[in-house]
């Protein structure tokens, strides 16, 4: 309830200076079209005030992108971490505050507020665009491409008020990331990275789970096969299994990553889905694809070639109890893949994600006073007006959520509110994959 009236205070502040900067460019131009997606930086004008000096952080798993963005954020006297998942926004608030750094942790699912605490470890899409820092990181940035979560990435990029601000992530986003930023007037500096410890892909597949040790890691995608996998392994009366997935409530998952983690510990097989896919410093030796494949929510699909190359580089963590990684899978048919995703650099991203934010709708909203929440949303999106950086991220949860509240006696807002909390519920936002 807290949290939806902090919500609610900041969509109010947002929306005043939305209000008033759309309609000064609104009257600047003479027409009013709130469908006008093609300048979405001007949508920050507390950052636009700032020149923002920007330093993107790239190259391999395991280079140590993030090491050095932290170091930068842990000395300064104000700042902000926003990751892709709970459990890394949990990863670094444990470590600022162990340097005795207070942080606080804000996710979707909780708020730990340390006393004096200058720096917040956050989830993207709970980062503040309304606050200034003097610090502040986005890691794994490459999410700005995302078709679900790439609108949070894209409004923290466009709105954090840093005066640096350190964006961690494969290289494949340079281009992008400096097309957005040309608008802004920021500096941009690219820094490359080396992986830091080898990660060998493995001439044979696993074939048999006799064949397993510890400080492996078997990776498959959903959750019925990650208990089917633990169950199979455990059969074999040598190994106890921790398992991660997205759906695993947090404190769980929490607890999991930590068994498995502890050399003192029984559990030394993890039994992960692509949660494990990003930036975790687990104690890896060795992933094993259970399969390439992946249900995106609508079909079986391919892994892509980003998508290998960050599960695998979970692997052999530099100061790991494993500095050497490797890499296979169960099934002889999948090894081909592996290999040639692990050689080959990704496609570089050419669009952002992009959402339209609340004050747009309202002023839309105000156009057609009787429509539900349900048309407004399906026609804003149908006639939004886009540059060819971005496009707008898929919004059917959203517009299904949408037809359940318009039965509900709630305001435009409420209902926003409401459709946002859901799909943070749901675990389509917020690193629940
Ligand atoms: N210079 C360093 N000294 C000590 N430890 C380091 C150094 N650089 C990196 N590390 C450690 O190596 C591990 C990997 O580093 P980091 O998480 O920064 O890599 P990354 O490039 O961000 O990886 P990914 O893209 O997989 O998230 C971490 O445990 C980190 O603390």
């Amino acid at each position: 309830m807290r949290l939806l009236f902090r919500i609610h205070a900041e969509l109010n502040r947002i929306r005043c200076l939305g209000l008033r900067q759309f309609s000064s460019s609104a009257k600047d131009s003479g027409k009013l079209d709130f469908t006008d997606l093609t300048c979405p930086h001007t949508w920050y004008p507390i950052a636009r005030r700032k020149k923002r000096n920007v330093i993107l952080h790239v190259g391999s798993t395991n280079s140590g992108k993030t090491y050095h963005a932290l170091k930068q954020l842990e000395s300064s006297s104000l700042g902000v971490y926003c990751g892709p998942l709970r459990l890394l926004a949990w990863e670094v608030a444990k470590r600022l505050n162990k340097a005795n750094v207070p942080c606080d942790l804000i996710t979707g699912q909780e708020r730990e507020e340390i006393e004096g605490a200058k720096h917040k470890s956050v989830t993207v899409e709970m980062a503040d665009v309304t606050s200034d820092y003097k610090c502040a990181i986005i890691d794994e940035i490459q999410m700005v491409g995302c078709n679900t979560r790439g609108s949070s990435f894209t409004r923290a990029l466009l709105g954090l008020p840093a005066d640096e601000l350190h964006l961690c992530g494969d290289a494949a986003v340079v281009p992008l990331v400096q097309k957005m930023l040309a608008a802004t007037g920021d500096s941009v500096k690219v820094q490359y990275y080396e992986r830091l410890s080898p990660l060998v892909t493995s001439k044979v597949p696993l074939g048999a789970f006799s064949n397993i040790k510890t400080g492996d890691c078997v990776v498959t995608f959903s959750r019925r096969e990650i208990y089917k996998l633990k169950k199979e392994i455990e059969g074999g009366g040598k190994h106890l299994c921790s398992v991660v997935y997205g759906s695993l409530p947090s404190g769980t998952r929490t607890r999991q990553a930590t068994m498995f983690n502890d050399e003192h510990n029984f559990f030394d097989i993890l039994v992960a889905s692509d949660a494990i896919g990003m930036g975790l410093n687990l104690n890896i030796s060795r992933i094993i694809f259970s399969t390439l494949k992946k249900f995106d929510g609508s079909e079986l699909r391919n892994l892509t070639v980003p998508e290998i190359k960050q599960i695998a580089g979970r692997a052999g963590r530099y100061g790991s109890r494993f500095p050497n990684g490797e890499v296979t899978c169960l099934n002889k048919e999948d090894l081909p893949l592996i290999h040639s995703a692990l050689e080959s650099s990704s496609p570089f991203l050419e669009r952002a994600g992009l959402f339209p934010a609340f004050d747009l709708l309202l002023s839309y909203s105000r156009l057609h006073p009787t429509r539900s929440f349900y048309a407004i949303l399906e026609d804003f999106v149908e006639n939004a007006k886009l540059s060819p950086t971005y496009f707008i991220t898929d919004c059917e949860e959203m517009l299904r959520v949408a037809a359940v509240v318009d039965e509900l006696p709630l305001g435009l807002q409420e209902k926003y509110l409401f459709c946002n909390r859901i799909e943070i519920a749901n675990g389509h936002v917020d690193g629940q994959h």
